[in-house]
């Protein structure tokens, strides 16, 4: 049995968090988005036309004495935001931390959509969510924790995400030393794939919680905390100056004062998103105001716990027991 950490960098603003791995013999070093929203362990590769690449690192599966192509097998993707990516599949070995997978599925783009080409410290992406939606065809692959999860001390991850600090993913153990109180735990419904669950309520500043479920799935790959319209308008409407503003495409708000903070039930517990988190970024030179990191989830048919919930808490992914737990950071 083993446990395993690696550290997670907070790209400007936390827009994504981006972590180490090593794919291939020799290894291969790639900075890649650990994404619980998804499920495909994707790189840039040798395989893709040189415009599309721009600065980004590249696996070379002819440069790996242990790849072997899946023959047959293509992967393609499209995101929650728009963005997409394609290609085709090698069996390679992939180390993340101290922990190795010696036949991971690593799924080279052929292909990339200007979003992923014109960001360039990111690498790829490395699929956190359930292995029912890895997008490989004839046969969907699995995920590389889907692949360890059997040899850890214990069938979970955790993600400690940090406001423009480094944080950590660990592979397997729950580190005592990362919270403190009690974790509040909450049932998955993994059903779409995804780490759905749903809070009881919410409440903004220090009013009482109003109770309203909010279902949504829990994702490091995206930036922001997006909610029903009707809690985000709640939210907004208790900021004076804030106002949906199209230009931006979502709200915005004098970017002082702070704003009050928003709190969502998790089972018994709360979790706190404070007010200088929920001021995102400024959208002008002279920081006059800012982009809300709490926005409305219309279109997508949940909610989306983002890296602006995530990164207030120490956040666990446990497999075994299917279940969420979100702990207050140490
Ligand atoms: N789960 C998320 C995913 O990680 C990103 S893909 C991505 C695109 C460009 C840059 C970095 C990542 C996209 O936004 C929300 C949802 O889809």
């Amino acid at each position: 049995r083993q446990t395993g950490t690696v550290e997670t960098d907070a790209e400007k603003h936390d827009v994504e968090y981006l972590t180490p791995i090593s794919i291939g013999t020799p290894p291969q070093n790639l900075i890649v988005d650990f994404d619980t929203g998804s499920s495909d362990l994707w790189v840039f590769s040798t395989e893709m036309a040189a415009k599309d690449i721009k600065g980004q690192a590249v696996y070379d599966p002819n440069n790996s004495s242990t790849s072997e192509k899946l023959q047959g097998s293509t992967w393609q993707i499209t995101y929650g935001d728009g963005s997409s990516s394609s290609g085709d599949v090698y069996l390679d070995t992939v180390t993340i931390g101290n922990l190795t997978v010696p036949n991971q599925a690593v799924e080279a783009a052929t292909k990339v959509s200007d979003e992923f080409t014109d960001d360039a410290n990111n690498d790829g992406l490395l699929g956190l969510g359930f292995s029912s939606i890895n997008t490989v065809q004839p046969t969907p692959q699995n995920t590389f924790f889907d692949n360890i999860k059997n040899n850890l001390d214990a069938p979970l991850f955790t993600a400690d995400l940090k406001h423009g600090a480094p944080g950590s993913y660990n592979f397997g153990y729950i580190d005592p030393a990362a919270y403190v109180g009690n974790i509040s735990w909450t049932p998955v419904d993994s059903s779409q794939g995804f780490w759905s669950f749903t809070s009881p309520g919410y409440a903004v500043g220090t009013e009482a919680m109003r109770n309203h479920s909010i279902s949504g799935i829990a994702d490091t790959g995206t930036t922001l905390l997006l909610l029903p319209k009707s809690v985000v308008k709640a939210y907004y409407e208790e900021i004076q100056g804030a106002q949906y503003d199209s230009n931006q495409g979502g709200y915005v708000f004098p970017c002082s004062p702070t704003p009050p903070d928003f709190v969502f039930g998790v089972s018994d517990g709360i979790v706190t998103v404070p007010g200088d988190m929920v001021s995102y970024a400024p959208v002008d030179s002279a920081n006059q105001d800012c982009f809300g990191g709490i926005q409305s989830d219309t279109g997508i048919g949940f909610s989306i716990f983002g890296d602006v919930a995530l990164k207030t808490s120490f956040v666990v992914f446990d497999a075994g027991g299917l279940q969420l737990g979100w702990g207050a950071k140490n």
